[in-house]
């Protein structure tokens, strides 16, 4: 006679090893498997395995988008929780698989529909980097003048820190409008002669596109260059080619690839430093690029700042907090217009961080300056380099205590509660007279886009 607990324990064991087999099918991303086990017993689903990680967590865990995909289309619980206390989602957003975690944010199909139009690629404008910076090839003059001489170098041309730029084909199909001008050394190398040429040394290409041949077994150089000379003439560098300056830092600068816009970020604030700081800070004495353009020396000897690291020597960020304040309701957020602004057009407050201060008290400080509204909790979402000159946007959600608006009119002429709906018809149906939001390129854009996805879920 069989012993009905043997019975019991071999069946228990066989569920754990079916178990065990699932979770580990969806950790591999084994679509067919997960899939076919899923058929077999449905019960599998949400079953954590032996180390309290269910499939669906490590689908997310190691980015796989199918399998993801396929436990939710069965009904897989995405607010189960780990013995870490983390669902599947803060698992994907831990781990950097933002499109997971988006898939994970959708409850229903309209959500869906509207986290999907969240990511064409999901990286933030300005804040790519196709390039190693290779900080440590900085100092060594050898390397970067064989750099500097070499014919696969790539050399950007800047007038006033407007970039020199053509026109894209719009069956590219990048949505990028625009393209850098890239010069070789050969076209460049009297210019570099000029005394009013400021050379910087932006990289080294992380990869290279398939379609370039291989002309070297090195990675290609990337440097910019801001010169003083006659814009026209130097129009002329690069022959019968249509290129022209993109001039409006707000507008002309939006329209370029992610990945130029990275390099554009970088490329910009630094010249844009070095044009700032022609004279010594301390002393007022003239001052010179060293370091590939990293750094800049006071020529006088006896200048204080030649002793010990002086910040005023390197090229300078400011941190600037952007916030979208959301009422205590949940189902409205605060959105002003300063005067500039186009007709109808609204968004995040924003102000410059102050020293002394932190991101929350600056959030908190910056909305009740503009707006009279106190602000509790402060969660940080996401920052952008924003290269007018070189601000780092600071990107927050922040809960709001009070209600009641008084803008400060010196900076803002109107700022307003809009209801979650009137933002989702701006983000999806285009701009209306009530509602334009700024450009998908800002991170203002973004983070509305990020209340609504959160939002979605709850
Ligand atoms: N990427 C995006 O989505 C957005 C970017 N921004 C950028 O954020 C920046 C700051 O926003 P605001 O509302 O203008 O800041 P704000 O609210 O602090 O007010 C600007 C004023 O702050 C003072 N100020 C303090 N520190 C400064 C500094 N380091 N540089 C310049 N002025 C300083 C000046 O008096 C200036 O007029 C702007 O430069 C703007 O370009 C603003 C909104 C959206
Ligand atoms: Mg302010
Ligand atoms: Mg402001
Ligand atoms: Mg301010
Ligand atoms: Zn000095």
């Amino acid at each position: 006679m069989i012993d009905s607990r043997v019975v019991k324990s071999v069946r228990m064991n066989m569920t754990e090893e079916m178990v065990e087999r699932f979770v580990d099918a969806a950790s591999r991303g084994d679509v067919a498997a997960v899939s076919s086990l899923i058929s077999r017993c449905a019960s599998l689903l949400d079953r954590p395995g032996a180390n309290g990680w269910n499939a669906l967590m490590l689908a997310a865990r190691n980015g796989h988008y199918t399998v993801t995909e396929t436990l939710l289309s069965h009904g897989a619980d995405r607010l189960v929780v780990n013995r870490s206390s983390q669902t599947a989602y803060d698992i994907a957003k831990f781990w950097g698989h933002t499109h997971i975690g988006n898939l994970l944010l959708g409850t229903d199909n309209q959500s869906q529909h509207i986290l999907a139009t969240t990511d064409p690629s999901q990286e933030i404008y300005f804040s790519a980097e196709p390039l190693d910076r290779l900080s440590e090839r900085r100092s060594d003059a050898t390397w970067q003048q064989d750099k500097q001489n070499r014919p696969d170098s790539v050399f950007l041309l800047f007038s006033e820190l407007s970039p020199l730029v053509h026109s894209l084909e719009p069956s590219t199909g990048s949505g990028a409008q625009t393209s850098l001008c890239r010069f070789s050394s050969s076209l460049v190398k009297e210019l570099l002669l000029k005394p009013g040429s400021v050379l910087v040394f932006l990289g080294v290409e992380r990869r290279r596109p398939s379609s370039s041949p291989e002309t070297s077994s090195e990675p290609s150089a990337w440097f910019a260059i801001n010169s003083t000379e006659d814009p026209e003439v130097l129009l002329k560098l690069g022959g019968e080619k249509d290129l022209f300056w993109a001039r409006r830092p707000n507008r002309d600068l939006l329209n370029f690839s992610q990945d130029e816009a990275g390099i554009l970020a970088q490329a910009r604030a630094v010249l844009a430093w070095h044009s700032r700081y022609a004279f010594c800070p301390t002393c007022g004495s003239s001052s010179r690029s060293e370091e590939a353009g990293y750094k800049r020396t006071c020529t006088n000897a006896s200048c204080s700042s030649l002793q010990g690291v002086h910040n005023t020597s390197y090229p300078r960020v400011d941190p600037v907090v952007i916030m979208l304040v959301l009422h205590p309701d949940g189902e409205q957020c605060l959105l002003g217009r300063k005067k500039v602004f186009p007709t109808g057009m609204f968004s995040c407050l924003a102000g410059f961080i102050e020293p002394g201060e932190s991101v929350e008290s600056a959030v908190r400080r910056e909305v009740e300056e503009e707006s009279g509204v106190k602000v509790g909790s402060v969660r940080y979402v996401a920052c952008q380099p924003w290269p007018v000159p070189s601000s780092l946007m600071i990107g927050c959600l922040a809960v709001a205590l009070s209600t009641d608006i008084k803008v400060d009119e010196n900076e803002i002429e109107e700022a307003r509660w809009f209801p979650r709906q009137k933002v989702i018809d701006a983000l999806f149906r285009g701009g209306s007279p009530v509602l334009l939001l700024s450009p998908q390129q800002t991170i203002a854009h973004q983070l509305v886009k990020h209340w609504i996805g959160c939002n979605s879920n709850l």
